[in-house]
């Protein structure tokens, strides 16, 4: 893997560090933007020259590039949207075109009623521009009549003009399906209705006055201490584990869409933005390339991701909060792609060594390449540099109901593998355990049924947990079949083989749990059997594969067979042996 080093964002006057600097301005391919060769992408454009000179303008986009003169340390994200996801939701970019392009003929047929109320202007009184975005502007407000009379709110203002394909409309659609849904999470920005007329949507939600987090990290000089990265951590993890939960991933992570409610520097942030969310299930992969470039995760770039591609970006924001760099850096779209997919993020540079090893290790796993081997955000929350913080409540966690379920249909064998391995995972670990254990509401004997399941679920349920199906999921998992599990099996069976081989410790962990199968777990196992234990075809190839996994002295599981049967039937961990 190649080492790609954290790059501050530089000053555009710093010709020698950044020319061109791909500025939030340059969403659109403009004449000079030159189309990558052998990537699949348009690389992004220039800084445009206008803003190089020009005095400050009042809005989010266009101000960002000027910030830069103001300020000792240049923004850490011009982040835009990537280009293939622009090209989908606006009709095709062409490389000569200067703005997205307006609907024309395909525009006739699509259906842009929403079926919102028509009654906005009678109801709110709109004032000044607070904010803009790609897909549109957001406005502060006065309430007219109703319960937000004489009550500042916020709209955000998305043009019908600029919803040219039905994949755009489908967007504003579920963006306020899903902002209806979800709110009423003290992080995340409170809906209050939506509103239509010939022209435009409109969302109405509460006004936070505190500006972006972007512009929060700025005028910082670029970075936070531990504390206060933290303090901005455990909120964002807050409301994107409850997203998780309800099976909404967000899909665009990034300090510009995380607003603090006041100036205020306890202020709560909260999460907007949902225009590029979507519903994901348990057990489903989504595939439409999606996002800001310097945030977008691996898994995103090769088409097949759920919830943990958030998780990626915020481990890029965590990383920037703690060093005022980007750990992903390049002049051009695929070039930030290309980190993305290929770099390690440096670690060793100034002021990574003198932070506390538990940070580091928290923004290593969250920007780990494999995407089965990051925290979720509920572990996240009970990682050792959060976990003592005032401010945590660990949520249920959805990968627990996926673990359980994998666990329940394995063979006796596998089970008492999974057991030698709980038992060596050290205190820190198990709290998070005991608190999942918790949430589901053992009995007083300290047993929970399957039924339990179901109860952990609907209890933090919303509309958007039915949308997305995962209440499905915990109804199918509460009907199966199975006994009574105390915590210490609920531990074998919510373990994530894949997150623990993530860890450094990962070898000490198996060695251990070999130990502790050999001495009432490990017995002879036929080739056959082995080979159905991990799902696989007995063909010859296989055999000769299997025949280390078995030891020859007396037919048992040799350590490799061990760590194979932890890892379950699968045909990849078989591929990458
Ligand atoms: N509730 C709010 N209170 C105050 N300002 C807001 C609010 N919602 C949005 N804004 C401002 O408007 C900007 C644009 O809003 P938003 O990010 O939702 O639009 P968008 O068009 O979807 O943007 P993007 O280009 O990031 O997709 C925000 O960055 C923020 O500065
Ligand atoms: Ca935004
Ligand atoms: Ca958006």
């Amino acid at each position: 893997m190649g080492l790609c080093h954290g790059k501050p964002i530089a000053n555009p006057q710093n010709k020698s560090e950044n020319s061109p600097l791909p500025g939030e301005n340059d969403l659109v391919p403009n004449s000079q933007t030159p189309k990558s060769s052998n990537f699949p992408f348009y690389s992004p454009s220039p800084l445009p020259s206008l803003f190089k000179n020009s005095p400050a303008v009042n809005s989010s986009v266009s101000s960002t590039p000027l910030r830069i003169f103001k300020r000792p340390f240049p923004p850490p994200s011009p982040a835009k949207h990537i280009r293939a996801l622009l090209a989908r939701r606006h009709g095709s970019v062409k490389p000569n075109e200067a703005s997205i392009p307006e609907g024309d003929e395909c525009e006739i047929a699509l259906d842009k009623n929403f079926g919102y109320s028509k009654q906005f202007v009678t109801h709110y009184e709109l004032g000044e521009e607070v904010g803009r975005g790609h897909f549109g502007f957001t406005c502060s407000a006065k309430g007219k009549k109703g319960s937000l009379k004489g009550q500042d709110v916020a709209v955000k203002v998305i043009p019908k003009s600029k919803m040219t394909t039905a994949i755009a409309i489908e967007d504003v659609r579920r963006e306020v399906k899903i902002l209806r849904a979800l709110s009423g999470h003290k992080n995340l920005v409170q809906f209050y209705d939506a509103y239509e007329d010939d022209d435009n949507v409109y969302i109405v939600m509460e006004l936070c006055n505190g500006g972006e987090l972007l512009d929060r990290i700025l005028s910082r000089g670029g970075k936070y201490s531990e504390e206060d990265a933290r303090v901005v951590m455990v909120q964002i993890l807050s409301v994107v584990a409850y997203c998780h939960l309800q099976g909404v991933v967000h899909r665009d992570l990034k300090p510009e869409n995380f607003l603090f409610t006041s100036k205020d520097e306890n202020s709560p942030l909260k999460a907007i933005d949902f225009g590029l969310s979507d519903y994901v299930k348990p057990d489903e992969r989504l595939n439409d390339i999606v996002g800001s470039a310097y945030y977008v995760a691996p898994e995103v770039l090769h088409r097949s991701y759920g919830t943990e591609g958030d998780m990626w970006s915020i481990g890029v924001i965590a990383y920037i909060l703690l060093c005022g760099s980007r750990p992903f850096w390049a002049r051009t779209e695929s070039g930030i792609f290309r980190a993305v997919l290929k770099a390690d993020p440096s670690f060793d540079e100034a002021p990574w060594p003198s932070l506390s090893p538990d940070a580091i290790d928290f923004v290593k796993r969250l920007l780990n390449k494999d995407y089965r081997k990051r925290l979720t955000a509920a572990q996240a929350l009970s990682h050792p540099w959060l976990a003592n913080h005032h401010d945590v409540k660990i949520p249920m966690d959805m990968i627990v109901y996926k673990l359980v379920k994998a666990y329940i249909c394995s063979s006796s064998l596998r089970k008492s593998a999974l057991g030698a391995l709980a038992k060596t995972l050290t205190v820190a670990q198990l709290a998070y355990l005991r608190e999942q254990f918790t949430l589901l509401g053992p009995n007083k004997n300290g047993f929970i049924s399957m039924q339990n399941f179901k109860m952990g679920m609907v209890k933090n349920s919303t509309d958007a947990m039915k949308d997305s199906r995962a209440l499905d999921y915990a109804n199918m998992i509460s009907s199966i079949q199975y006994r009574k599990m105390d915590f210490e099996e609920f531990c074998s069976a919510a373990i994530s083989v894949h997150q623990l081989e993530g860890m450094e410790s990962w070898e000490q962990h198996a060695r251990r749990a070999y130990e502790l199968f050999e001495k009432d777990g490990n017995r002879p196992i036929m080739i056959e059997e082995l080979a159905s234990e991990l799902g696989l075809s007995p063909s010859v190839p296989v055999h000769v594969v299997l025949q280390d996994w078995i030891r020859h002295s007396d037919g048992k599981l040799s350590f490799l067979g061990f760590v194979r049967l932890l890892h379950g039937v699968s045909s990849r961990s078989f591929q990458r042996a």
